[in-house]
């Protein structure tokens, strides 16, 4: 039995031998009993006795601690959460599936669509950031539609979304159709983004709740790691491989609809739109064999205290920030969503195959695979993120997280600052054909060629040496080649031992980059990739729940499209190290922003977490004085009471 475990079982000793000695107090004294209404503790203790086949414990009782101990232990388990939760989750889960599948899959897609559609730089960008401005739209939008229609409507209608959106992607016959279908696929991620976490957040015990919403934050990396594999797969297929790319996220879309025919809606929604019969029938459903009397009356009675306290008239977005506590967490849970974004995830999760490249990968379907290697490793440490979630708590997982992130842009930033450093002169100086381009002439080495979108290096290696180099404007039709001289034809260059640099440089530093890159994945994904999504699903009361999350999911989408649409430019004015200092930067602020903002939530029931932002913002680490405490709870009724590691003092 591991230390936790013996700590539970010690704590319920004593717990259970206070009740035997209030039971011997009331079996002396009958008044005493009946006066106080405990007669139902009097029942449950003997009934938990009965349970050890040999009388209560009481002095001179033959029970040892070993059979109390081990009839604790069994009534611990039989009283496991019930497995309805967990298909729950996982059904809505596939929201997140889908959201990863759909922004991931679509730089594989694009490198065959540019060449059957013959796309140009301006559509390639409007197909791939239609979609998260999309996002950005509609996770605004879905708080009035969570808050009137409910989770449930939201994410049938997300999935509804996620199917016409994918069946019209994978059927398209000119650009235009193909935006719509982005679009449309951009408003049901939008969607999901901010109503899966709330409705997991909702249905979920308190000592589970952390790491089931930080479940659907794995499925939406695993929805990339997918994503990167199907690029893989269908890039051998040149015509209409993308089709199937874009076209397969209809199948978990499809399931998602179907399941959630008949799944529940959220109890604690229902409760709040008077609808407390269906209410109390779901929750209890949700619970299994649980007593969820406790559970009932204190959503009840929050929701009745959180009227009376902040009134219901006004725009919901106009009471939060007018009230403080709600005015913090609102704070607190988009900042936490901004600096997600400004550490620089998707730069690295859109740019890796370019950066692997760097590290000195020149075949273009390697670099797709080992891309699937970036989404992996995100993937696997997003679910020690699950692991660690109840056992380190949100604040930790956090803070440790960005701090290793910020170490590791910084060896990032390093890598291209030594690569740029020693980057090859450019020695050759070709005449331009009077009809062509030649503004890439002007460079002298191999960084600022490499810094300008138009231009590319083209070298031959003498051992590890980089000679006769040139810089030549790029194909605007395929940037695997240049648009005249030696570099033109890949087939044949490829036969002279020509190489073709387009947006990296030959270095000896691609281990820096690469070592970087690993330890960015490892640091971030367990913790600054999910607990933004974790934590937004619980700090705020349910009154302000859906519009929390509406505001913070869009802050997440819209610092999105700023940062990776904005990482080439960065790059060609900062260069690629300023840019990772520039996101070290950001992470440097974000680091001070939770060390003194954000509270500890793990363990808390979700009306019990306002108190948290009661106290001025950025006091709420400080007062972590529950941290690293276990308040341990035993609930005594009938033959059945339960046992947390995680919940609130509470004998009944
Ligand atoms: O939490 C997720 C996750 O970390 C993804 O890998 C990233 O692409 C998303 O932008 C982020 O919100």
């Amino acid at each position: 039995m591991n230390r936790k475990a013996s700590e539970n079982v010690e704590y319920t000793l004593r717990s259970l031998s206070s009740l035997m000695g209030e039971r011997r107090r009331k079996q002396q004294d009958p008044d005493w009993a009946s006066a106080t209404g405990e007669q139902s503790l009097i029942a449950a203790t003997e009934s938990f006795c009965s349970l050890q086949g040999s009388g209560g414990p009481g002095p001179g009782s033959s029970t040892s601690s070993g059979d109390l101990e081990r009839a604790a232990r069994r009534q611990f388990q039989q009283d496991e959460t019930p497995s309805f939760v967990y298909v729950v989750s996982v059904f809505s889960a596939l929201g997140g599936f889908l959201f990863g599948y759909d922004t991931g899959v679509v730089s594989g897609a694009m490198l065959l669509l540019k060449r059957q559609l013959s796309l140009d730089a301006l559509w390639q960008e409007l197909l791939v950031s239609g979609t998260v401005g999309a996002a950005a739209v509609s996770a605004l939008a879905g708080g009035a539609l969570n808050g009137v229609f409910g989770r449930r409507a939201a994410i049938l209608l997300a999935s509804a979304l996620f199917t016409a959106g994918s069946v019209v992607l994978s059927v398209a016959q000119n650009k235009e159709t193909l935006l719509c279908g982005r679009v449309v696929v951009g408003l049901g991620i939008g969607i999901a983004s901010m109503t899966v976490p709330v409705y997991i957040a909702e249905v979920s015990p308190p000592n589970l709740r952390g790491r089931l919403v930080t479940v659907n934050t794995l499925f939406i990396t695993g929805g990339q790691f997918f994503a990167s594999i199907v690029d893989g797969a269908f890039s051998y297929l040149p015509k209409d491989g993308w089709r199937y790319m874009l076209g397969l996220s209809a199948i978990p879309a499809t399931i998602q609809f179907l399941g959630f025919l008949f799944l529940p809606e959220s109890p604690r929604w229902l409760i709040q739109k008077g609808q407390t019969q269906k209410a109390r029938r779901i929750l209890s459903q949700i619970r299994g064999n649980q007593i969820i009397d406790e559970e009932y009356d204190t959503i009840k009675n929050s929701i009745e205290e959180e009227e009376k306290e902040v009134g219901s008239a006004g725009p919901v977005i106009y009471r939060m920030l007018t009230y403080p506590p709600t005015r913090r967490a609102l704070i607190v849970g988009c900042g936490l969503q901004m600096f997600q974004q400004l550490s620089g995830i998707n730069t690295i999760m859109y740019y890796s195959a370019t950066i692997l490249q760097m590290s000195g990968v020149e075949d273009d379907r390697l670099a797709i695979w080992l891309a699937s290697v970036t989404a992996f490793t995100n993937f696997i440490f997003t679910l020690v993120g699950v692991w660690l979630v109840e056992k380190v708590g949100r604040r930790k997982l956090t803070l440790g997280s960005l701090a290793g992130t910020s170490v590791a842009l910084i060896i990032l930033a390093l890598g291209f600052l030594l690569s740029a450093q020693v980057s090859p002169e450019i020695s050759l100086k070709p005449t331009t054909p009077s009809d062509k381009n030649s503004s890439c002439t002007k460079y002298s080495s191999c960084d600022g060629c490499m810094l300008d979108p138009g231009c590319g290096f083209c070298y031959k290696m003498n051992k590890s040496d980089v000679v006769d180099s040139s810089c030549i404007p790029v194909n605007k039709e395929s940037t695997n080649e240049a648009a005249w001289g030696r570099c033109t034809n890949e087939t044949k260059f490829k036969a002279e031992q020509l190489f073709w640099a387009y947006n990296f440089c030959p270095t000896p530093y691609s281990w820096t980059v690469l070592m970087g890159l690993i330890l960015y994945l490892v640091f971030f994904a367990p913790g600054m990739g999910p607990m933004p999504w974790t934590v937004n699903s619980e700090i705020y009361p349910l009154w302000a729940r859906s519009t929390g999350n509406a505001c913070s999911s869009g802050i997440n989408w819209i610092f999105n499209v700023l940062v990776s649409l904005t990482f080439l430019h960065t790059a060609e004015y900062l260069t690629y190290y300023g840019a990772f200092f520039l996101y070290a930067g950001f992470a440097g602020l974000g680091l001070i922003f939770i060390y003194s903002c954000l509270p500890e939530t793990k363990g808390r029931k979700l009306e019990e977490i306002e108190s948290l932002f009661e106290n001025k913002l950025c006091t709420c680490g400080t007062l972590d004085s529950d941290e690293g405490r276990y308040i341990e709870y035993i609930r005594v009724k009938g033959s059945n009471y339960h046992l947390s590691d995680n919940d609130a003092s509470d004998v009944e």
